[in-house]
């Protein structure tokens, strides 16, 4: 079969780090071709050449059999190279037409053809099975639905090439069997695609082959039907990793949270405890409201009724300062917008949390803050060459692991994890894992909520399962199973009881 894309011998620097080491990859047509790695492998640069963002430093791309001789992102895009990307590009005050047809308006003479782009907008609305008006303004699109107008998009100039960056991070499950069924219409289209998750189940699903990637250098492509995933992770990681939960379960102390009839927006009438020692998972369908009520509890938003404790005292409504003061941290869903200071470098933006702790008469003790920081980059293999570099240039994953660190050094009562691993690789995960059960055998209490249902099976003590704002299951780890989280999530746990 034809090379839509063809790599050879790529290699890409930047200061001290080798981000691409002589890589050699091809993507044929029709074919789904994952890549994988961890957080900082180089996935994303590689995908940044393809595009015309980076230019290489040594090797050649070639697309249709073509050389590239000087790349940019218009070439890319003019030579058929679509990118979707984990953080949208779409502009929120323009319709769904506007934004299909920036950049390349349809004309009548010299006129913008508005009847045609409206028409030939609808007919890709329509082949996407989107029963939406094409005149809706994309900021009043769910998150899912905005993906799918962005591939509508990428259709719209008959790309041949598309490349989804993370696309189902933040999709409903639903929206997720919208968008492979939407993958395989356009393979049969002869469309190539490049891949890139860290959910391993999903790429078995919609994959032909996985080409795996590690410090910048590939591991080695396969077919995913030829690959089982315990090996994948071993080649991933590069090292063996015995239990990815690492749970040490323990009786569990006095309650730390409590949150008593709440209603807001949302969510309702939502009671639920949270103990000392003790992992609560909260699990629900994207959009149950789950991330709302730990804005609640958290004081960042507002509730109309019922009460918020923290060890047996009320905590003020709407005030996150007082949240944090009483002792609680929220690691928020949404990190990069509200986590991290783009423009600061890894060590400042780690320490705000303990600032204060690291003070020795009155100024900053540089070594405590050094170890500190390091013993979060050795356990977290945060991929850089310095604590001194600025986040803005970490990948997407490591952006996240130095919040998780952030956070995980806070001294705190109660710490909220809104979808902790969301986007880590797998290596990464097991230690958060684990700091995460050390943090609740120093005794603290922890509220995860997670879509990731292996997750919240392997690492709670008990569940709360959520569903259109309220809580519609609580089940202990031993009785719970991926069936049963399923069933309360989708509001159908009474006629599980009455079934079984
Ligand atoms: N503009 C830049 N300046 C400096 N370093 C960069 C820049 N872009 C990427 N890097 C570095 O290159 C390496 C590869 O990063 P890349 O974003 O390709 O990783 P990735 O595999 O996509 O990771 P993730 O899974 O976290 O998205 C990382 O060490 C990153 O810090």
């Amino acid at each position: 079969m034809k090379n839509l894309v063809e790599f050879k011998h790529i290699t890409k620097r930047f200061p001290g780090v080798l981000a691409l080491n002589d890589i050699n990859l091809e993507l044929k047509a029709g074919e789904v071709h994952v890549l994988i790695g961890e957080n900082g492998a180089g996935k994303s640069t590689l995908m940044k050449i393809l595009s015309g963002a980076y230019r290489q430093d040594e090797g050649e791309l070639l697309i249709d059999g073509e050389a590239v001789k000087r790349n940019s992102p218009i070439i890319s895009s003019s030579l058929g190279i679509g990118m979707i990307y984990q953080e949208l590009n779409l502009i929120p005050e323009l319709s769904i037409v506007k934004n299909i047809f920036l950049g390349s308006e349809r004309k009548k003479g010299i006129f913008d053809d508005r009847e045609g782009m409206y028409q030939e907008a609808e007919k890709y609305l329509q082949m996407l099975h989107l029963d939406i008006d094409p005149n809706t303004l994309v900021k009043d699109l769910g998150v899912g639905t905005q993906q799918m107008v962005e591939i509508a998009k990428a259709v719209s100039k008959h790309s041949k090439v598309l490349v989804l960056d993370e696309p189902t991070s933040s999709l409903t499950d639903s929206e997720i069997r919208e968008l492979f069924s939407i993958i395989r219409m356009l393979k049969e289209q002869g469309v190539g695609m490049f891949y890139i998750s860290h959910r391993l189940e999903e790429l078995y699903e919609i994959g032909d082959r996985v080409t795996i990637m590690r410090d910048g250098a590939k591991v080695g492509t396969y077919r995913l039907d030829e690959i089982r995933m315990n090996e994948m992770i071993e080649k991933i990681a590069g090292r063996k990793i015995e239990n990815l939960y690492p749970r040490n379960r323990i009786p569990h102390g006095e309650c730390v949270l409590e949150v008593k009839n709440c209603s807001g927006v949302g969510f309702e009438n939502v009671s639920l405890k949270v103990h000392a020692g003790e992992i609560a998972g909260l699990s629900g369908l994207v959009g149950a409201g789950r991330t709302e009520l730990a804005r609640a509890i958290f004081g960042i938003d507002g509730y109309h009724s019922g009460e918020i404790l923290l060890e047996g005292k009320k905590v003020k409504k709407n005030s996150p300062r007082e949240a944090a003061r009483a002792g609680i941290g929220l690691l928020p869903e949404d990190r990069k917008v509200q986590g991290l200071a783009l423009k600061k470098n890894i060590r400042e933006n780690m320490v705000v949390s303990v600032l204060n702790s690291l003070f020795k008469n009155g100024i900053v003790d540089t070594k405590k803050e050094r170890t500190v920081c390091g013993k979060y980059v050795e356990e977290l293999q945060i991929a850089t060459p310095t604590v001194e570099k600025l986040a803005g240039f970490l990948s997407g994953g490591t952006q996240q692991k130095v919040v998780i660190a952030k956070w995980l050094m806070a001294d705190l009562k109660l710490f909220i994890f809104d979808e902790p691993t969301r986007g880590i690789d797998v290596g990464a995960k097991s230690e958060i894992y684990r700091l995460m059960d050390d943090l609740v055998h120093q005794g603290a209490a922890v509220l995860m909520i997670s879509s990731d249902l292996p997750e919240v099976l392997g690492m709670s003590d008990r569940i709360y399962v959520m569903s259109q704002g309220r809580i519609t299951g609580e089940l202990d780890h031993q009785e719970a199973d991926q069936k049963l989280v399923l069933r309360y999530a989708y509001n159908q746990g009474g006629q599980a009881d009455e079934e079984r």
